[in-house]
């Protein structure tokens, strides 16, 4: 028997699913309710209703189940930032794992061990990147906040509590000057007004922070005295970019950065790797937690110094850069030109001279070096969420490493591409998740393979 929309039925949640969601079932079919922990027992109201599954939410919690725990943030579950609040950290963790293992057994086909996952060394605050879409009230005063869940409504919020306090109070101050300074807001509807997105990043090591303003527009009215006033304020601000996006897109920052003060670039330190980066080069978001994550690569990688290492998807060059030490010669591609632009100005800082990086899709640079007969002894491939395309991983196959490290923050794409690897020859020898986002659905993992 099938369920009906606005349906109420009693519900256990028994498991969590990969997106985050509290799973139970009714009447054999599984009922997805967000913001729920196993053991709950609740009259949960059908929201959709699909052929094999069904959504709901909780019209009423008669049993909390024994992992919940009270949500410190105010906007918990109307934000779609966090998925997590509700639960212990405890509790995350052990979810997460379960998700790791889940995506290889089921994507991958992959029966291996999952290693205990390692924790974040801090599980609020831990973010080094926000930005705030920007909304105007009533009286036309500048607010920042985050999407509610799945739109674009825009939920003011300037004290997240996966963000530095700093990070908070400098966004509160820009919005207070963009107010003051009747700077227009950016309205998606129309695609009209001026400044769609702030976009901090705070250094650990140095404290510095990089402002960027992304704009539908290459000028800002009042951007001397908003400079001015915002690094009087605030003297950890060292750079302040205008990025211009005039796209009608989701796709938060456009192509160009104006600098309007300072370099345009932050200074920080990534696994003893000293970095210099503006606003477009990737940077992982929890310093701290890409130590941890790093190392990890690092025993994996078991480099002893005569290796040629082939950093795939590289950003700024970090994980390469952290093991250039290592290794007899160091490979970087990288398709961002500023992130591998930094890539470079990272190794000459660190007076590195046997590293190469390419600005190049992983693609056709890892074709292109497979024809020129490069046979690496270690590629790490870190790839978007989307995972690694076919033809990168044609042309691993065609290298033949002995060794491959796969990082990657989205365990479904992982496990597809290590299927695709393991079928052609390779062996998973270690799966290491690592928990880079705590208080969301995310969860990172490092798998070591070798070639038998
Ligand atoms: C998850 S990040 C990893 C970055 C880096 N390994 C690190 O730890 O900071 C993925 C990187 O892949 C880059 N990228 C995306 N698509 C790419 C492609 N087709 N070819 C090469 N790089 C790509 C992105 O710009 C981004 O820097």
């Amino acid at each position: 028997m099938s369920v009906k929309k606005n349906q109420i039925i009693p519900l256990q949640i028994t498991s969590l699913s990969s997106d985050g969601n509290g799973v139970g079932r009714y009447n054999g079919m599984a009922i997805f309710v967000p913001f729920t922990a196993v053991g709950d027992e609740a009259d949960v109201r059908v929201v959709k209703v699909c052929k094999h599954h069904a959504f709901g939410i909780i019209e009423t919690l008669h049993q909390p189940g024994a992992d919940r725990e009270t949500p410190v943030c105010p906007i918990f579950s109307k934000c779609g930032g966090c998925q997590f609040q509700h639960l212990t950290y405890h509790a995350e963790l052990d979810a997460k794992e379960q998700f790791v293992r889940d995506a290889m057994l089921r994507i991958g086909d992959i029966d291996h061990p999952v290693s205990p996952i390692l924790p974040s060394p801090l599980s609020a605050r831990y973010r080094n990147k926000v930005q705030y879409p920007l909304t105007q009230d009533e009286s036309g005063a500048v607010i920042a906040g985050f999407y509610a869940g799945r739109s674009h409504r825009v939920i003011p919020c300037t004290d997240c509590i996966l963000q530095p306090k700093l990070l908070n109070e400098i966004a509160r101050t820009l919005c207070a000057l963009l107010t003051q300074y009747h700077i227009s807001v950016y309205r998606e509807e129309t695609h009209t007004g001026l400044v769609r997105h702030l976009y901090l990043r705070h250094a650990i090591t140095t404290d510095q922070v990089l402002v960027c303003l992304v704009c539908n527009g290459n000028q800002l009215p009042h951007s001397e005295e908003i400079c001015r006033d915002l690094t009087a304020r605030h003297p950890e601000v060292c750079s302040i970019v205008l990025n211009v996006n005039r796209q009608q897109t989701n796709v938060i920052t456009g192509l160009q950065c104006i600098s309007l003060c300072g370099n345009g670039l932050l200074a920080d330190e990534m696994a003893g790797v000293p970095v210099e980066l503006g606003p477009l080069s990737f940077y992982q978001v929890n310093t701290r937690g890409a130590n941890q994550l790093y190392s990890v690569v690092q025993t994996f990688a078991e480099l002893t110094g005569k290796e040629l290492l082939l950093d795939l998807y590289c950003g700024a060059g970090t994980i390469g850069l952290s093991m250039a030490a290592q290794c007899q010669k160091l490979i970087g591609v990288e398709i961002i030109p500023q992130a591998v632009e930094s890539a470079r100005q990272n190794a000459e800082r660190m007076g590195v001279r046997h590293a190469e990086f390419f600005c190049a899709d992983a693609g056709q640079a890892t074709q292109r070096l497979a024809a020129q007969s490069l046979h690496p002894d270690v590629i790490v491939l870190d790839p978007p969420r989307k995972g690694c395309d076919s033809a990168t991983l044609q042309a691993v196959l065609q290298m033949n490493p002995p060794k491959i490290v796969m990082v990657s923050c989205n365990v479904s794409t992982a496990a597809r591409d290590v299927r695709f690897l393991c079928e052609n020859g390779y062996q998973v020898q270690a799966i290491q998740p690592v928990d880079m986002f705590p208080r969301t659905k995310h969860v990172e993992a490092v798998i070591g393979l070798i070639r038998p």
